[in-house]
Order: C-alpha cells, then structure tokens, then sequence
C-alpha cells in the first residue's frame, strides 16, 4: 500500500516511511492511496474472533509487504496484552439500544493507549530496520501526551517531547505526564491552550532545518498509524451486534478528528455504518461547520471534558480530502484560508456528502454534568465527561429519528438501529467533574492509587517557536551526547 498526501506535494511513501514521517512533508496527512475492502463473508468471518485477531484481519491491508506477518502479529499480542480487560474494549448496555465502547482499559485510561501501545511497537521495529532514532514531538490537550509517554518510555531510540496547555489538564492527566522519569521523556507546559501546542508542533514540522536536525516525527492522529489502529474497534464492536447483517451507529466524542474519521474508513471498508455522530462539548465548531457550511475558528473555552476543548481539527483535512474526490488544490485553499483568516466555507455538493454519512451535536457544561447524573441513576454506570457529552448527543439523536420514524409511521430506519457510543476515557482521570456532577468520586485504579504523590518534572514554556525549538534542540543533542 503507498500513501498520499492530502496537499498532494508530498512524495508518495509506503506504510514504514509514511507512519515514521509523522505529518508529510508538505503539511498535509498521509492517506492510503485506495481504501482496501472487506467482503460481507469476510467480515462475518470475524466473529467471536479475539480483539488481536480482527486487529490483524483489518490492519494487515494497510502493512502488508512491508512488515513480516510473524512480527506484525507479535506487535499486535503485546499491545493488547497491556490492557487489563480480556475483551480490550468491551460493550457495556445503557439503554434499549444503546450501548458504550468502552476504550479505557489501557495503562493510561484513555482510548489513545489502544493505537499508541501498537504505534510505539511499530516505531521501534522500523527505527530497528533503519539503524536509525528518531525525535518525536507531541501535542496534546491531555490524553495523548499520557498515552505517548507510557508508550515510548525508556526506549533506546526515541526521545519524546510533549507539549500540553499549562493549567489546561486535569491533574490526573498532567501527573500520568510527569511523573514519568525516564531519560527519553520530556514535558513542556506551554503559556498558551491546546490549538497554541498543536500551531507550534506544526510549525516544527514545517521548519525543515529543525525537523532534519533531530529526526523529528509525530505520534499525533497526524500519523496514519494511529488511526490504521483506531479502525480496529468499530469492527469488533459492530461484530458483536450483528455486523455485517446489521447495520451500526457510533456516536464519537471529538476533537481532533481522528477517532471519527477511523469509523469513517471502517465504513469505507465495508462495515455496515449508518450514520457517524460528531459529539462535541462547547467548543462546538464541528458541529457549527456540519450547520452552516462554514468552518470558522473561535476562542477556545475551558470545559469539563478538556480534552476536546480543540477548535483547529487536525484530521478534518483526511475527511475534506475525501469529500472533495481527493483534490488537493481544493484542501490547499481551503488550508490557506484557515491559516490567513481561521474560517473557509465547504461548496454545497462536498457539504451535502458530509451531511449524508454524518451528523452533528453538542453538550453544553449543563448537558454533560446532567447526562452523567442521569446515566449513574437509570443504569448505575458512571460515565466521564466526554463520554458523556456522546451520549448526551446519541440521546438527542436517538430522540429526533425516533419522532421522525413514528411521523412517517415507519417501524424500521434509524431508530432501529443500535447506537454505540465510544467511551472515551475513564472517570477517574476527571474526578472533580464527575463527582460534582454525580455525588460519586471515582477512585483511581489501585495499580495507579500513588499517582498524586509521585516526583514531578516538567519545564514551563512561553508560546514561542523559537523558545520551544531551542528548548528540544538542547535535551535531544544531551541525550544524542548520552546515547554516543
Ligand atoms: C477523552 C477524549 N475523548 C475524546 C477525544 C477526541 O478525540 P479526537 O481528537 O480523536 O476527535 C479526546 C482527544 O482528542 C480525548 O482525549
Ligand atoms: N484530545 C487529544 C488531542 C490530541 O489529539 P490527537 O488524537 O491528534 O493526538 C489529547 O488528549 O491530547
């Protein structure tokens, strides 16, 4: 499989180079060049199989010819035997159809540990092949730094430098950060939010002198590695309700895009989806574009659910990318527009096939704290804010095509249809939230119960690409120093 990339000026590179470069070359996402196709008898083929064996069935497409079978299937044991559930993201019922992808059984409690314990496997295997280290620089608004770091840690051929908002972070999220003490892993709490991080981490990539110096690469939904392994559990959920012979509906909470837009290629491959329902809290520009056609950036607003307090989507670029027949001339405009004016309008046509395949909602703060509240009390199963903000809007939905199907006195159609809604995060990484909503303090797992009291380290830095850049220069040339 080759890779291209959403600007269209970037060499075309194979699994190993694309998922090693991080972010192309010219600013745009790396996509495979077809979407590889799973007949109905091959999807159905896959169930009551393990999570690792249809990870290998869905991910093998995207890898083969590039890693031995063997090693990848190795890979993919290890990373999921990190989880502490057998099932690696079981399906919790609460609701006549609805039910909750529960993607939180990692080491760091989010569902980023589902792609990042297998793209760190990854890296290392290709940085081996090559005789190579690489620097990689993150951003996160709070679970992908933790996420990255639990996966890179102590690695002999990677350094890790994550950037997160100052202050920004639930302090469960910034200690998964920072107490991690291991040489190769480095925090930068920047003086600025979660869009300022992720500006900067691009600007890094475009500066080609800087980017060449360390070898920098990217473990961001930026990485196509990171979504190829997010595809995995919409099959492993849809299987276990009946797919392919039944269609699914996933609600996702959102920020980046990355984990939407993985159901969107999981549909791509054959996998009966109705519809993909854009969750978002308050930063609602998602759900505005959907609306209006117009995708206009606005002040970022702190919320409940931090996480997804992001307002500039990465991976929305891959959904343009698509929508416009892959013309990057079109995503090479509408990106200008973006970076001169924050704001670009999406032509009727594209906007009508974003409007068939998904839709869109928000939760207000009083939504989500109201969703947790009602969930704990109907099913007894406390929710986190973010999963909560997708269930808020499955609800919202499920309410809309359910009045709609009965107006056209229809029994069948949406509502019919079950809703899973990805579960995002555990509640105890946002235990102020959940218990002012709930009355219930989520405790931290036992194996996790010191965290609060553990050794911090991280370095404060002031939203400057120059201060940044120096900042890595100095810690990846000590470490190369080291390593030599
Ligand atoms: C807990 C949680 N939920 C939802 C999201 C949104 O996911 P995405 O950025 O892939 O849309 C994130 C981070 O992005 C997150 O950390
Ligand atoms: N919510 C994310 C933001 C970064 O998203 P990513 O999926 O592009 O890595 C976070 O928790 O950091």
């Amino acid at each position: 499989m080759k890779y291209v990339s959403t600007r269209g000026d970037a060499p075309e590179l194979g699994f190993c180079d694309a998922i090693l470069a991080g972010l192309a070359s010219d600013g745009g996402l790396y996509v495979p060049k077809v979407w590889p196709t799973l007949s109905d008898e091959e999807i159905a083929s896959l169930a009551g199989k393990s999570y690792a064996d249809i990870a290998f069935a869905v991910m093998w497409p995207y890898v083969e010819g590039e890693i031995p079978e063997a090693t990848f299937r190795t890979m993919i044991n290890e990373a999921y035997a990190t989880f502490r559930h057998d099932a690696v993201a079981p399906l919790v019922q609460t609701g006549p159809n609805e039910y909750v992808l529960e993607l939180f059984h990692g080491p760091t409690l989010a569902f980023k540990d589902v792609a990042m314990q297998l793209l760190a496997r990854l890296m290392d295997y290709v940085l081996a092949e090559k005789g190579a280290r690489a620097t990689i620089v993150g951003a996160t608004s709070g679970d992908t730094g933790g996420a990255a770091i639990e996966a890179f840690r102590g690695r002999s051929n990677t350094d890790i430098f994550i950037l997160f908002p100052n202050g920004k972070v639930s302090p469960v999220q910034q200690r998964q950060m920072t107490s991690v003490l291991d040489d190769n892993v480095h925090c930068i709490a920047l003086n600025g939010n979660f869009d300022d991080c992720q500006g900067l981490l691009k600007d890094m990539f475009a500066h080609e002198s800087f980017r060449n110096s360390i070898a920098m690469s990217g473990v961001n939904s930026i990485n196509w590695g990171r979504i190829m392994a997010q595809i995995v559990y919409y099959f492993s959920s849809a299987l276990s309700l009946g797919a392919p012979f039944r269609p699914v509906s996933f609600t996702v909470p959102t920020g980046n895009f990355g984990d939407i837009f993985a159901g969107f290629v999981a549909k791509q491959m054959g996998l009966p989806i109705d519809k993909l329902i854009i969750a978002t809290n308050q930063n609602d520009i998602l759900a505005r574009t959907l609306e209006s056609g117009s995708y206009e950036v606005k002040g970022v607003t702190p919320s409940v659910s931090p996480s997804m307090d992001i307002q500039v989507s990465s991976n929305f670029e891959r959904l343009l990318f698509e929508v416009h027949e892959r013309d990057s001339s079109v995503v090479n405009r509408m990106m200008a527009g973006l970076k001169q004016s924050g704001s670009f309008s999406i032509e009727d046509e594209p906007l009508a096939m974003l409007r068939d395949g998904f839709a869109a909602d928000r939760a207000s703060e009083e939504d989500t704290a109201a969703t947790i509240k009602a969930v704990l009390a109907d099913s007894g199963y406390l929710l986190d804010p973010h999963s909560a903000v997708g269930v808020h809007v499955a609800r919202k939905f499920a309410a809309t095509t359910l009045k709609q199907s009965e107006e056209e006195e229809a029994t069948t159609g949406g509502a019919n249809v079950p809703m899973i809604v990805l579960s995002t995060a555990h509640p105890a990484k946002f235990p102020a939230a959940v218990e002012a909503a709930s009355g219930q303090y989520p405790s931290l797992p036992v194996w996790l119960g010191d965290l609060m009291e553990r050794e911090e380290r991280l370095s404060v830095i002031d939203n400057q690409l120059d201060d940044v850049e120096a900042f890595i220069l100095e810690r990846s040339r000590a470490a190369n120093d080291k390593e030599g």
